[in-house]
This record gives structure tokens, C-alpha cells and sequence, in this order.
């Protein structure tokens, strides 16, 4: 493992890391900020998941997190968006392939060797984080736009994994809107049924723990009809009596604009969860 980059912040330190993933079969990056409070003993750690076109960088240079990391002494990891490689599979696309991961473990040719972000952001990193920091094991789990997707899922498959879940301008229902049925028709195969595994709204139903959801959606996004459609989620949270707590907030767009206005309400609530006994 080895070190690229480390940025005093906020009393901290913003690190990047590169290093060989088991899982992924190539070499990663991820961004990790190292609160003050992590010079006296371990942190528990808010796992940030990005969207589409992002690598670790995103995150960690726009929307102003190690502030809010360091008033509540948490350790945020920020992984690259899928893996990466001249070897690992890729198309001349925004919305598939490097760039593009979607937070699942792929089942099909070409993408099935490379393309198991699900098990590296769930298993491997934490277990390579909680090995190598002053990190708990107690953990959170935030994204946006595919990696809102990513979080919501995650949380969702893996009940007792997170203390708490949020994000921003999600892809809710990714079986139904253009960006989830291009990527997952080509991961995961034509069986409709085997991406339902994978879809927030249509894991609602079923999840054996009821964690509550913390959506923030933009109303001025230019995606929210077409590829977000926070509305289903609600009607799946309804329907499945999940705890959802859907703000819109009037006038956002789907940038870090918006993702830096209200972040610290995310880090407020995941460091509630996250100082719990
Ligand atoms: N056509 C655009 C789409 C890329 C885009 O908007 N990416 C978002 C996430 S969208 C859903 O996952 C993003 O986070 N971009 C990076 C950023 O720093 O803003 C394009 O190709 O630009």
C-alpha cells in the first residue's frame, strides 16, 4: 500500500492511498481523512461512495467535508468509483465501465473479472482501513447520484453493516431509469430479476433491518425526472414502512453546489449514529 498524496486539514490530514485489491484485481485508490481526534485513539468512519465520472478526487476537493470530519472526529473514506486499469474493462462511455461501477459484483463477460465494487466497499476496504488506521468498526455509509444507489443498497443488503445511511440526489430505482438499465443490462445480464437484487426501491420491501433513510434531492436537478425519481422511493418506503426522511430542497442542481450546502446535516446525523455505545 502506498501513499500518494497527504494534505493537512482541520487538524487533520486528507490522505490518498493506492493499493492492490484482492477483490478488484487491480490497483485502487481511495482518499482517507484522518481527523485530530485520530491521533488519540480510534474513529469511527463514514464511508462516502461518488458518482458517475469520479475517482477519489471528487469528494475530497470539492465539497468541504474534513471540516464537519473534524468537529465530530470522523474518519471519512472516500473509494474511486470502479476499478481501474489498461486491463480492466472499459467503453468509450460516461455511464459504464471505469467511472461506472454501480456499487454491484458483476456476472457478466467482460465485466465479471474486474467489476465487484459491492464486496471491495463492503468487505475489503473496511478490513484493510480498520487494519492500517485508527479506525472502530463502527461505520456509516453516504454517496451521491450512482453512489447515493451505492449507499442506499449497500446498507439495504447488509443488514448490521452500517450504523446509519444517507444520501444525495440518489438513483433510487436503477431497474427503471436509463442510467441503471444500461449499466445493469450490461453487468448483470437481461433477467430483469436478478437486478432487483440490486435496486433500492425493490429491496425496501424485503430488508430485515429498518434503518432509516436520509435523502437529500434538489428540486432544480436536471436528472430528477428522468433518472432519480426520488417519488418511488417514497412509495416503496411507504408501502414497506421504512423510515424515509425525503427533503427537496427548492432551487439545488446535481452538482457539489449542492452537496457541499448540506453535508453538514449528513455528517451530524451520521456522527450520532456512529458515537452510539
Ligand atoms: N454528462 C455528465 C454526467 C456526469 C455527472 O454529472 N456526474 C456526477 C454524478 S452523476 C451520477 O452518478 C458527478 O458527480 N460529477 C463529478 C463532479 O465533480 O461534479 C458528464 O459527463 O459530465
Amino acid at each position: 500500500m502506498q501513499r500518494i498524496e497527504a494534505h493537512a486539514s482541520h487538524g487533520g490530514v486528507q490522505e490518498v492511498w493506492q493499493h492492490r485489491s484482492a477483490v478488484l484485481d487491480c490497483e485502487l485508490r481511495f482518499g482517507i481523512y484522518l481527523p485530530p481526534q485520530a491521533q488519540a485513539g480510534p474513529c469511527p468512519v463514514l464511508y462516502w461512495l461518488s458518482g458517475l465520472t469520479c475517482s477519489e478526487q471528487n469528494f475530497i476537493t470539492k465539497a468541504g467535508a474534513q471540516r464537519y470530519a473534524a468537529e465530530h472526529g470522523l474518519i471519512v473514506v472516500a473509494p474511486d468509483t470502479s476499478p481501474r486499469g489498461a486491463d480492466v474493462a472499459n467503453v468509450d462511455s460516461y455511464d459504464l465501465g471505469q467511472g461506472a461501477g454501480f456499487y454491484l459484483n458483476a456476472t457478466r463477460e467482460p465485466w465479471s473479472r474486474h467489476y465487484r465494487m459491492h464486496d471491495y466497499v463492503v468487505d475489503e476496504l473496511p478490513a484493510l482501513v480498520e487494519a492500517n488506521f485508527p479506525a472502530t468498526a463502527a461505520r456509516a455509509v453516504s454517496g451521491h447520484s450512482m453512489g447515493g444507489h451505492g449507499a442506499l443498497v449497500l446498507a439495504l443488503r447488509n443488514p448490521g453493516r452500517y450504523r446509519s445511511v444517507s444520501a444525495f440526489s440518489p438513483i433510487v430505482a436503477p431497474s427503471q431509469v436509463p442510467w441503471g438499465e444500461k449499466a445493469f443490462g450490461n453487468y448483470l445480464g437481461e433477467d430483469r430479476a436478478a437486478w432487483l437484487e440490486w435496486d433500492a426501491c425493490a429491496l425496501v420491501a424485503g430488508a430485515a433491518e429498518r434503518l432509516p433513510l436520509l435523502v437529500d434531492q434538489g428540486e432544480a436537478d436536471e436528472f430528477l425526472a428522468t433518472q432519480l425519481r426520488p417519488e418511488l422511493l417514497e412509495q416503496a418506503c411507504d408501502a414497506a414502512g421504512h423510515p424515509l426522511l425525503l427533503r427537496r430542497r427548492a432551487g439545488y442542481d446535481h452538482s457539489y453546489y449542492f452537496i457541499a450546502s448540506f453535508l453538514d446535516e449528513h455528517f451530524a446525523h451520521h456522527a450520532q449514529a456512529l458515537r452510539r455505545g
